[in-house]
């Protein structure tokens, strides 16, 4: 049996007297896409970030592909993971095609070709060459994407990457990488705070509060009223939006 691609195994991080995260075990398997949602401060950005090793456990370990990510060092296990936050950090003295190509080349990996990896993401060849200040945001977190996907992973953690992005650049990207996820086999994993996305993106969704698992569904049993309380308030938001738009006259 193959082992999960990314698991948390009664992971717990203290600031403080604080537990950002607190006794999590989860396990996500190879091909599904899972959104992980939850209100301000709930702990969705710590656990992913103790998947690559921003941030180290104070209890519990993390196991990407059934290997402890300690075990070796982290940059080994960062070339594993794509990695994409809302302020993607582009370097902003590189062009497109050198921001997409920096990770293999800082570790001595074969240059990807960065025309393919901007056709997939739907960007115009000819950005290749320019400077991240001259595009949109949305094409800054298209580009954010293909440098994730750059080193060939298949393992796609995103922070929030699409919180700074209008309506309808944003939708337009939740359903390419969501179509990208299926045409790469990605394993992905998506921090949202919207819910609406959440439900339509994923093949499971992971509810924290306060630094706990306290849902996981897929979007189909949510919809139909499972998950608990802090799943039902949440799904309730895009719903009850839904409603007042019908009632508009
Ligand atoms: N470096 C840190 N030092 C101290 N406390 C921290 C640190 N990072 C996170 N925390 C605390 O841990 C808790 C969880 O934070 P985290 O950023 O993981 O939540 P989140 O669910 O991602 O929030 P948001 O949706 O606002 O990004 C919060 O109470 C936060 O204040």
């Amino acid at each position: 049996m193959q082992p999960p691609a990314l698991a948390w195994e009664q992971v717990t991080k203290l600031y403080g007297d604080t537990a950002a995260v607190a006794d999590v075990s989860l396990a996500v398997d190879g091909g599904s896409f899972v959104a992980l949602v939850g209100t301000s401060g709930s702990g969705k950005s710590t656990l992913l970030k103790m998947a690559n090793r921003l941030v180290e456990p104070t209890r519990g370990r993390v196991l990407l592909g059934g290997e402890d990510v300690t075990r070796g060092p982290a940059p080994a296990v960062r070339r594993r993971i794509g990695y994409v936050f809302q302020n993607i950090g582009l370097f902003p003295h590189l062009t497109v095609a050198e921001n997409v190509a920096i990770g293999p080349r800082i570790s001595g990996q074969p240059v990807p070709d960065v025309a393919q990896l901007l056709d997939l993401l739907e960007l115009p060849r000819d950005v290749a060459p320019r400077m991240p200040a001259e595009l949109s945001g949305g094409q800054r977190q298209r580009v954010g994407i293909a440098r994730a996907l750059a080193p060939g992973a298949k393992l796609l953690l995103l922070d929030e990457a699409f919180g700074a992005l209008d309506p309808v650049t944003r939708d337009a990207l939740g359903q390419r990488l969501r179509a990208l996820h299926d045409e790469l086999g990605l394993t992905t994993i998506l921090v949202t705070h919207d819910m609406a996305e959440a439900l339509l993106l994923a093949t499971r969704v992971v509810v924290m509060k306060a630094g706990r698992v306290v849902a996981d569904e897929t979007p189909a049993a949510l919809l139909a009223g499972g998950g608990g309380d802090a799943a039902q308030a949440l799904v309730a938001v895009p719903r009850d939006q839904a409603a007042r738009l019908a009632a508009v006259r």
